[in-house]
């Protein structure tokens, strides 16, 4: 198979990507989960107007002149309306969030009074309106305030409160199963023998996986044999994995076995080998209703396939509004020489100029072993295949890495 150009590659991998099923669930569970409808208030709020001040309601008319006196008949706090009407030479005492009386139309704050008994004196003129919050300034009962696909943030949560929503429609997690191949492979902490190589791809790629609110299945470490890695395939099947992650064994040597073992499985493949750097060997195809996405296991190489391609398409399962990272303009901080057919993702260090333009500095090393310089890098600079050789200060593409 040839080399697939990394937007084909990524079409391919969100086709037929639908929302997983809608679940309903408690508002106190939602945060960051995804709506699965529009959700419009169920009132309006605030219901009627309120006091914004701790004062008295008055009528505007009555003291558009100072040092007017007015008898108070009554009092009113928040959540305890006053039943009467406020006529000429009237006022009510009224605190913060009471409604405002009818006949009322201004507050006047307490400290522009003086109050003697059931009398007050009006130090300050006011205005019809004044510190009063009109009935449904915030929002009105059917106002689509929240939409289907988005990711809920904290503030979203208060709003659907307010709203009236004790519970939310949202869309099932993805259910994301790694597996890691490789002999070599030794966890952290333990003391690796000759020529081993501790284990962190799927450290990486478990966090990116939930970030994103998928949740996670570890399936460990396999062994570099078909056996070994058709049983850690199936084990994902079992789990009920919506996407299948495998780490390494996706090159050609002798000992990289996944597409064998996916192809005995009956994987439906769409691509495998894609025009990109880092990232070459990685392949895709659907086994039955599970999504595989067999990433390279050089370290760089696993994280920028699993932020590349994982991400929208976790994003896509879990009903996102909006699953594709952003390009930002930045420019160079440094020269770069031509390219060849493969479409590069550099890392970068980032910085912000006093003119707010972002200044991308690829990092001198760009070999996909290195965690330290991938660890040290905020973006990722795009540079499209068969670009030519750019100086510093080059208009370039970034992404963004998460923080
Ligand atoms: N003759 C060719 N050789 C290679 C090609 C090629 O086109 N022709 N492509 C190269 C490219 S590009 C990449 S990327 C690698 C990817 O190969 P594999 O996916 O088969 O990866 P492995 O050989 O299994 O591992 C590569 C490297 O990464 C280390 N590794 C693997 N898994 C982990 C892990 N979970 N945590 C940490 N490190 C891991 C592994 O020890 C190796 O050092 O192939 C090139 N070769
Ligand atoms: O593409 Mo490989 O991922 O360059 O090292």
């Amino acid at each position: 198979m040839a080399l697939m150009p990394v937007s084909d590659a990524l079409a391919a991998v969100l086709a037929g990507a639908e929302p997983l099923a809608e679940e309903t669930i408690a508002l106190d569970d939602a945060f960051h989960r995804v709506l699965a409808r529009d959700v419009a208030a169920r009132r309006t709020q605030p219901p009627q107007a309120m006091s914004a001040m701790d004062g008295y309601a008055v009528r505007a008319s009555d003291v558009a002149n100072v040092d007017t006196q007015l008898s108070v008949i009554g009092e009113v706090a928040a959540g305890r309306p006053f039943a009467g009407t406020v006529g000429a030479g009237e006022a009510v005492r009224i605190f913060t969030g009471g409604v405002v009386p009818d006949g009322a139309d201004a507050v006047v704050i307490q400290e522009d009074t003086v109050a003697e008994g059931k009398r007050v004196t009006i130090k300050e003129a006011a205005i019809a309106g004044r510190h009063i919050r009109p009935a449904g300034v915030d929002f009105r009962e059917g106002d689509v305030l929240l939409r289907k696909g988005t990711r809920l943030t904290e503030r979203d949560l208060a709003l659907a409160a307010g709203m009236n929503h004790p519970r939310l429609p949202i869309r099932r997690r993805p259910k994301v199963a790694i597996l890691a191949t490789g002999d070599e492979l030794v966890m952290p902490g333990s003391t690796p023998g000759p020529g081993r190589i501790v284990y962190s791809n799927g450290y990486a790629l478990h966090a990116l996986a939930r970030s994103e609110g998928a949740e996670t299945i570890d399936l460990g470490v396999v062994a570099d044999t078909l056996e070994a890695t058709t049983a850690g395939i199936r084990r994902a099947r079992e789990s009920g994995a919506d996407i299948l992650l495998t780490t390494g064994g996706a090159s050609v040597g002798d000992h990289d076995l996944v597409q064998q073992a996916l192809k005995a499985e009956g994987i439906s493949m769409s691509f495998w080998k894609i025009a990109m750097r880092p990232g070459k060997p990685m392949m895709h195809g659907h086994l039955g209703a599970m999504r595989v996405i067999g990433l390279p296991g050089n370290p760089v190489s696993s994280y920028v396939c699993g932020f590349l391609f994982a991400v929208p398409l976790i994003r896509a399962l879990a009903g996102r509004a909006v699953i594709h990272h952003r390009r930002e303009r930045a420019v160079l901080g440094r020269d770069l020489s031509a390219n060849d057919m493969r479409e590069d993702y550099l890392r970068a260090r980032l910085e912000v100029r006093d003119d707010g333009t972002l200044v991308a500095l690829p990092v001198n090393h760009q070999d996909s072993s290195l965690l330290a310089n991938l660890a040290a890098a905020q973006v990722l600079v795009v540079r499209p295949p068969f670009a030519p050789k750019a100086d510093a200060g080059a208009p370039c593409e970034v992404l963004r890495l998460p923080g």
